[in-house]
């Protein structure tokens, strides 16, 4: 779909007309198509401008039509029309022009771009590269090195950026089209030369080989395993190295090898889930069509440790007026140093903030909307303060507690509207991790659900609605993530064994280096109350049974021998000194696991790397399911997104429900089997009832998945 017009001065307006985006789908191909015909066969035309409906350019190829038979047109060779036709076109440039959209306006012979707009081609984001051209225009119209720089990243450029860049001639705060026309008739007739980016010798490093090798380093870095990155380099080289027709020709093989790979799926089912996220809906039936969010102008957080402090940072950010509070002068004063020196460093280029206050004062939150409490995390005190809050806050502030796993329904039960209760679980830090899981108990209102998704998209997250339950989502599923990595250690595996099958799966640190990172007395802190570990553990009980269960007293017994990772210089690893960041295998850890099997008579054995991946993934992956059986996520999209976005695994993987889908059921189920036979008193090994349903359904694709939820739901 392109509508054609003739404005009175020789000038043809095609316009892109499919909304939202105006995406290249087969129609508007061939819409642009024959429109280009008509103005190039019109004797009176003279010029033509190119421009979107809806206040957009175009955000590319329809992603919607990659799973498909391509049909219509194909965008490189109506690309090449433009670009090969003596008349002049102007792309007009409002929203943004991203994907095939910039390789459409790199076609066109100039481009001219509102101040807002935005352009970019983050194909390498959905598996893919820039194969309409973009690798080969880019580097001859801004020099090999930038061009690499937005084409590996993907990442989107301002107007400002891209006027700099080169990428557009001129911006306007003003009506683009009416700029756009004038400046058409102003070069109708001039000839268009090297306004033909293909004809142009693109600018390259001195060293080209060194540079492309830095690159490829840089990329492999960046994202482990991922292809995309790597071949987008590969094409960019091609255009420094080859006339442009092989150059496109290397383009179209390099895309060819991405095009139908499990990682280009896994990205773009990446981009879909995280749009469906946001079409939240809770068993009560509130949804996000139905339940309109409140206005939030003015905010409190209460305590500013780091996760407060983030919290503040991210409100400011987005506008929000904020109150921070802390018990004491001198907690606040620590308060306001961090949270003053995040706002400096954050500070250029950014808009303006909302206002900040200070105070120790619960009183001053006589006037806030919302509040986030992120004290201390211990039920009790927790309690304690929602008490507070309820008794001076007005009736109807939203409550919210940022916690990663305590039970938001007895917080709510402190409260006189608890149903103006919700979970926060925000990661960190908290002003620059994407996820956030907002967690609904029994008696939230679909306004509360409401206003806390809509607030997590004003700070620029991806939220995710999640029942109630300990751990919610993320943090339930690591749990037996995290047994299974500690039970390979029992069983003869090093902590670098480990880590290293994870990273090479594509996580960026292995699970024994998150943890000396994050340290290890965080959830040692969380056994001690849960009673698995210190003196609320029976007497007589063996180390390595707790409830009835297997348990692994492996971190509590590096915690008791100080060792709480980077912090204090020790953990799984060894490290240069306190705070200090790179790992070395210690071998203190593995004479202690010696000891340890020696003295529970373990034999080890070589566990081999698939096994470390089978048990650590696939036990994370069943709880998966549960979480899915209970209810407490909606569908695999959203654990998906929770992993991808909170927990650092490898987007190109889809996300761990994915990648279930990807190994194939029916495997996961059997290896489940498998190790559970051998690990009876694993419980978390065992599989679930929803994926035995879904194997025995004939392992239909994830998309369909929650229609099989929804009958196993109903028989529970
Ligand atoms: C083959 C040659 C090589 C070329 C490859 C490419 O061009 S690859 C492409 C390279 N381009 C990109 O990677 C750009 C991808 N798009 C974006 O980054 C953003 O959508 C945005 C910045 C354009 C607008 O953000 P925003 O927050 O304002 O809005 P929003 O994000 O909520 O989207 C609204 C609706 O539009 C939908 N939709 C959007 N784009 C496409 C598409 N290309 N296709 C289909 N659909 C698309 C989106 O799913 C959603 O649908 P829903 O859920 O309502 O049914």
């Amino acid at each position: 779909m392109a509508r054609y017009v003739r404005i009175p001065g020789s000038i043809a307006l095609i316009t892109l007309a499919n909304p939202p985006v105006n995406a290249l789908s087969a129609a508007v191909r061939r819409g642009i198509t024959e429109t280009l015909s008509r103005a190039i066969a019109d004797p009176e035309v003279k010029a033509v401008v190119l421009c979107g409906e809806n206040g957009n350019f175009c955000g590319g190829a329809d992603i919607k039509e990659f799973a498909g038979p391509m049909s219509g047109p194909g965008l490189v060779p109506m690309i090449d029309a433009i670009e090969a036709g003596e008349k002049p076109v102007v792309a007009a440039i409002e929203g943004v022009a991203l994907g095939g959209g910039l390789e459409l306006a790199l076609g066109c012979h100039y481009r001219i771009a509102h101040c807002k707009a935005r352009v970019g081609l983050p194909e390498v984001t959905l598996g893919l590269l820039p194969a309409a051209g973009g690798t080969q225009r880019l580097p001859r119209l801004i020099g090999l090195s930038a061009a690499l720089d937005l084409i590996t990243t993907g990442r989107h450029v301002s107007a400002q950026e891209a006027l700099q860049l080169g990428i557009v001639d001129r911006l306007t705060e003003g009506d683009t089209l009416g700029v756009a026309v004038e400046f058409a008739q102003s070069i109708a007739g001039q000839p268009l030369g090297s306004r033909r980016l293909s004809t142009r010798t693109p600018a390259c490093p001195a060293d080209l080989d060194s540079f492309l090798q830095g690159a490829l380093v840089q990329v492999r870095r960046r994202a482990r395993g991922a292809m995309a990155p790597e071949a987008c380099v590969r094409a960019v080289g091609a255009a420094a190295t080859l006339p442009y027709s092989q150059g496109m020709q290397r383009e179209q093989e390099l895309m060819a090898s991405l095009f139908r790979s499990a990682q280009a799926r896994a990205l773009q089912y990446c981009f879909f889930s995280q749009r469906l996220v946001g079409r939240w809906s809770t068993p009560s039936g509130a949804r996000w069509d139905s339940a309109e969010p409140r206005p939030i102008r003015r905010a409190a957080v209460i305590g500013l440790g780091t996760m407060g402090r983030g919290i503040a940072v991210s409100l400011l950010q987005a506008g929000i007026a904020v109150v921070a509070v802390e018990t004491d002068e001198q907690q606040l004063e620590a308060g306001r140093r961090a949270v003053t020196a995040l706002l400096e460093r954050r500070a250029q280029g950014r808009g303006s903030e909302g206002p900040l206050r200070f105070t120790t004062d619960l009183q001053q939150l006589r006037q806030v909307e919302l509040v986030i409490e992120a004290v201390f995390e211990d039920l009790a005190v927790k309690k304690q303060v929602f008490r507070q809050l309820s008794a001076v806050c007005p009736a109807d502030t939203l409550l919210c507690t940022n916690t990663s796993g305590l039970d938001v329904e007895q917080l709510a039960a402190c409260t006189r509207s608890p149903e103006l209760v919700v979970g926060t679980h925000f990661f960190g830090p908290a002003h620059v991790m994407k996820l956030l899981e907002v967690v609904y108990g029994p008696r939230s209102s679909p306004v509360a659900v409401a206003t806390a998704m809509h607030l997590g998209k004003r700070l620029g997250k991806v939220s995710v609605a999640v029942g109630n339950c300990p751990g919610f989502v993320g943090n339930r599923m690591l749990k037996p993530y995290l047994e299974q990595a500690h039970f390979l250690l029992e069983e003869g595996a090093a902590p670098e064994q480990v880590d290293q099958a994870l990273e090479e799966f594509g996580f960026a640190m292995g699970v024994f280096r998150v943890a000396d990172l994050s340290g290890l007395d965080v959830g040692w802190r969380v056994r001690k109350e849960a009673g698995l570990t210190g003196p609320g553990v029976a007497p007589g009980e063996s180390p390595r049974r707790r409830q009835g269960r297997r348990y692994s007293p492996l971190p509590d017994l590096l915690c008791e021998q100080g060792r709480l990772g980077q912090k204090t210089g020790r953990g799984w690893y060894l490290y240069e000194g306190p705070g200090a960041r790179e790992a070395r295998p210690d071998p203190w850890t593995h004479s202690f696991l010696q000891q340890y099997r020696q003295q529970h008579g373990l034999q080890p054995r070589a566990v081999p790397q698939q096994e470390v991946l089978e048990r650590c993934l696939y036990a994370l992956i069943n709880e998966g399911f549960r979480v899915l059986e209970d209810g407490i996520a909606t569908g695999p999209e959203d654990i998906d997104i929770i992993y991808v976005f909170g927990y650092g695994w490898p987007r190109h993987r889809g996300g761990p429900m994915f990648h279930a889908g990807a190994v194939g059921l029916a495997t996961v189920l059997d290896r489940l089997e498998h190790y559970h036979h051998a690990h009876p008193d694993i419980p978390n090994l065992q599989p679930s009832a929803l994926l035995r349903r879904l194997v025995a359904s004939g392992n239909p694709p994830i998309q369909k998945w929650r229609e099989v939820i929804r009958r196993v739901r109903s028989q529970l």
